[in-house]
């Protein structure tokens, strides 16, 4: 498990390129038969991917937490966005289709993920957070999501959020997370851009072909910056940053957030003549 460091705007500003990327980007979470793990300290937030192939992959604390198992004093949330898969937790097996989402509470046994088919395999995106109490172990499909559709064409932003672990969708002790579709011909995501000082949000681009990219932004509203991100990379987003990024096309991205709060509208949005 790479552990990250919390990083402060005032020197935040002053990273190059190579420096930016190091702190904030995630580039290598999907591995065949590999769970890749990165505990950044901003909110003690965990962000992994799980892609089996040939193997059965199981979660296990690893030294970093010094827990007795993963889930001993953190939840998880999982999101399929591979072929079909199958995660199994304390000999429960649940099936997840892609975009499927699995909650999975304080005090179950270290989850192991499995694919269907080792030629279409599952990939197994993970955000995990420290939990106080127990909520039931829960799957939840975009078809239990209420969508709430934003955007439109003329502004290249139509696109679909879909919510799953939230208020009023899959409970949890603090992990708030869910999907965001583009239509086709939409590049834009989160715009006009926003920060939520109660939260930070990790963003994980998905959807993308080889050869397409997104221009994520982040930084301070009056001070911003880009990363260049490709398909199953993540970016790490302090609540002081923004989070937002066009794409070479449309794609989709999961949105997880931990923090003071759950509450999903607690945002500020940025004034445009602010915005530098
Ligand atoms: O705080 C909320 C998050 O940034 C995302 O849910 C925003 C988003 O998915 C979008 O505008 O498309
Ligand atoms: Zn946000």
């Amino acid at each position: 498990m790479q552990i990250r460091h919390s990083t402060n705007p005032k020197d935040a500003k002053h990273y190059d390129t190579t420096r930016l990327r190091e702190e904030y980007l995630i580039e290598s979470l999907m591995e065949q038969d590999k769970i890749n793990l990165v505990y950044s300290q901003i909110d003690r937030v965990i962000t992994g991917g799980a892609m089996p192939v040939n193997e059965r992959l199981s979660l296990a604390a690893g030294d970093a937490l010094r827990a007795t198992s993963f889930l001993q004093r953190r939840e998880l949330g999982i999101i399929n966005v591979g072929g079909d898969g199958t995660v199994d937790v304390g000999g429960t097996e649940y099936a997840l289709g892609k975009l499927d989402c699995l909650y999975v509470s304080r005090g179950e046994a270290d989850p192991v993920f499995s694919s269907v088919d080792s030629a279409n395999p599952a990939l197994f995106y993970l955000v995990s957070t420290p939990a106080h109490t127990e909520y039931p172990t829960t799957k939840y499909t975009q078809q239990d999501a209420n969508p709430i559709h934003l955007g439109s064409l003329e502004t290249s932003n139509k696109r679909t959020i879909y919510q799953y672990i939230h208020e009023k969708g899959v409970r949890s002790c603090q992990l708030v997370m869910g999907l965001t579709l583009l239509d086709t011909g939409s590049v834009w995501n989160t715009f006009p851009a926003h920060t939520h000082d109660r939260r930070m949000e990790v963003y994980f681009y998905f959807n993308l072909g080889e050869d397409d990219r997104v221009m994520h932004l982040m930084g301070e509203p009056h001070e911003t910056r880009h990363l260049v991100v490709k398909n199953h990379q993540a970016v790490l987003s302090p609540s002081w940053s923004i989070h937002s990024g066009a794409g070479t096309r449309n794609y989709g991205f999961i949105w997880a957030m931990a923090g003071e709060n759950q509450a999903f509208d607690d945002m500020d949005a940025i004034d445009l003549n602010d915005f530098k």
